[in-house]
């Protein structure tokens, strides 16, 4: 234990940097040359699927594009060869410009169209690469593969088998270094968020359609810089090196390694390389092997060899007793920043679905500092009413406004951006992170850091994540959940959720907070804890919408209640007022009423 508590004090990046350094001097220790051209093929390998694991494994896309984009950089890389371009930086960065202008040629119709259509228009394009290589045979080589590519140089000098040994680690480990940082950054997070669900991603400000093909995008780099580097170990490409074998291998590698990992891709491809590529067996029958492969990397090994990684490590850390670095409180938390609402204004909405009508005509304001409650039975048109004006649905008529401007509908992401955020009915949390980020994550609605400032860790990135660290446990504390900061928030129970869903709305800065029923399924701590920040918001100057079936709360806590029945407004009002509503207490108090109506 005192070794691993001792590892534990490294830093996180040393690892990886000592294996980085020995990819890199491969060639000078003391392999033979076929041992040096495989792992060489399997670093190349380790590219691609890379690629892969950011759109597939953490941006949740279905596409198997990733060997056409191989082949279009090996491809890019063969011809500038063959006319004389022999400089690998150039061969490398035109390569990755190509893969990438494949990537987003097929990824921006088949990502706008949605649901399969990328998963087919990226399957279409693996099947249509040796067809499309052989319409060009000058160019390509066609069928027979493309020979005549030269040795190749970095600024004019010749490279020579252990230089080019050296590129290919260099390129690896750079790129790995760059897809750790982009996975760690709050890009990783938001890519995580629209994988587990695009309405989670959109009403917290992310523009789902745009991620995806920065996913989709960044995905195509390396398999564009890992198809020139391809094009340069034997000096020949050839269309078969880029047909569904490699699709079936590359998926292999991706769920074998585990396909929300940054080096399990490197695993899964170095193991297909040296294992099943090794075998002529394997060539013969290579789908019925890298199916057996993606079974029991996809169903046995749920997250791959990377997941059975990380509860080695949990659990050594465990007995080693190491705190996890998220249950570590900031020094100094940063002072609550004050609510700013504005008036949320709904006039005259209606929305019908087919033939039934969901909301009828509805109007009423929520006023800035001020707990506006909705109520109604179910099937009344509450949850509707908030997927309007959060941008899911369009409204038949009616408009909304916020502030005084009416509220961008044309996507949701707008609409929380412009400042509104909610709760979900069913708390609506990512799988796979701890409490602490999935607060820190509400923050992605105002995002003021870049890609380029993330990935190479710029100052302005550091202090953006420190800020939103600091304001992500100030707000644990608030909600009460600091105790479980580094805990996998999925695993809490509802009551828990529910708060930690408030506490990542707030980390938004949203003016206008719909929280829908939050109290339910609240133990009798957390309730009042909640009733306290809601009045806390209230009295900063925040809007809040209360969708709500827990009554004694809304008297309790709501300025004005609007009661829906069948979708329209049936009751606007005061608690008092409305809770003494005669068609109130027949349509949505029943039974109750008369208890309510004595309290
Ligand atoms: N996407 C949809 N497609 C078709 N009908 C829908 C859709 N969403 C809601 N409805 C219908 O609209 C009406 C209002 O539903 P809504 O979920 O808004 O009610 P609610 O007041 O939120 O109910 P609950 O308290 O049970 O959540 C219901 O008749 C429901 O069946």
């Amino acid at each position: 234990m005192q070794i691993w508590r001792a590892v534990r004090t490294l830093p996180s990046w040393t690892i990886p940097a000592i294996i980085g350094v020995l990819i890199i001097l491969v060639p000078f220790l003391g392999l033979d040359y076929a041992q040096v051209r495989q792992i060489e093929l399997a670093l190349v390998l380790s590219l691609v699927t890379s690629g892969l694991n950011l759109s597939l494994g953490y941006a949740g896309e279905l596409a198997l594009g990733q060997a056409a984009m191989y082949a279009a950089g090996a491809y890019a890389g063969a011809r500038l060869s063959v006319s004389g371009h022999t400089d690998l930086l150039l061969q490398l960065v035109v390569a990755a410009a190509v893969a990438l202008v494949v990537g987003l040629v097929t990824g921006i119709p088949g990502l706008r169209l949605g649901s399969w259509s990328l998963a087919m228009t990226s399957f279409f394009l693996i099947l249509i690469v040796p067809d499309v290589l052989s319409m060009f045979p000058d160019q390509t080589g066609g069928r027979n593969g493309l020979v005549g590519i030269q040795p190749p140089t970095v600024f004019g000098q010749a490279l020579g088998a252990n230089g080019l040994a050296v590129a290919i680690g260099v390129v690896s480990v750079v790129w790995f270094w760059v897809m750790r940082n982009i996975v760690t950054s709050s890009f990783g997070t938001r890519f995580r968020i629209l994988k587990q669900s695009p309405v989670l991603a959109s009403s917290m400000g992310i523009p789902v359609y745009r991620m995806k093909l920065l996913a989709y995008g960044l995905g195509s780099i390396p398999a564009g810089l890992g198809g020139a580097l391809f094009a340069n170990i034997d000096l020949f490409v050839a269309p078969d090196s880029f047909d569904f074998h490699t699709v079936t291998t590359l998926l292999a590698a991706s769920i074998l390694g585990g396909s929300t990992s940054v080096y399990g891709a490197a695993v899964g491809s170095f193991i297909m390389q040296f294992g099943p590529n090794q075998s002529n067996a394997f060539q013969q029958y290579s789908l019925i092997f890298s199916g057996a492969f993606l079974l029991v990397g996809g169903l046995l090994l749920k997250g791959g060899l990377a997941r059975l990684g990380k509860l080695a490590v949990r659990r050594l850390d465990q007995s080693a007793h190491i705190t996890p670095p998220d249950s570590i409180a900031p020094e100094v938390l940063p002072d609550p920043e004050p609510v700013a609402g504005s008036a949320l204004v709904i006039e005259g909405v209606s929305k019908a679905f087919g033939g039934n009508r969901a909301l009828s005509d509805v109007t009423f304001t929520a006023k800035p500092g001020h707990v506006t409650a909705l109520i109604g039975p179910n099937g009344s048109g509450k949850t509707t009413l908030l997927n309007m004006v959060c941008g899911f649905y369009r409204a038949d008529g009616g408009t909304i406004s916020l502030g005084g401007k009416p509220l961008p509908t044309r996507h949701p992401h707008e609409v929380a951006r412009a400042g509104v955020s909610r709760t979900f009915q069913t708390p609506n949390i990512p799988e796979g992170m701890t409490v602490l980020e999935v607060v820190r994550s509400g923050r992605s609605a105002r995002e003021r850091v870049g890609l380029v400032p993330a990935v190479l860790r710029l100052p302005s990135y550091r202090r953006a994540r420190e800020s939103d660290r600091g304001e992500a446990w100030r707000l644990l504390e608030l909600v009460g959940l600091e105790g479980h900061a580094a805990d996998e928030a999925i695993s809490l129970p509802l009551g828990m959720r529910r708060l930690l869903e408030v506490a990542r709305c707030l980390a938004s800065g949203a003016g206008v907070l719909m929280l829908d029923e939050v109290a339910s399924g609240l133990d009798e701590h957390e309730v009042p804890r909640l009733t306290n920040i809601i009045r806390g918001i209230r009295d900063t100057g925040g809007t809040i919408v209360l969708v709500e079936h827990n009554f004694e709360l809304i008297m309790g806590l709501a300025d004005e209640v609007v009661a829906l029945a069948h979708g329209q407004v049936i009751a606007h009002g005061n608690p008092s007022e409305v809770a003494a509503n005669e068609q109130v207490r027949r349509e949505y108090l029943g039974a109750a009423a008369s208890t309510v109506g004595q309290a």
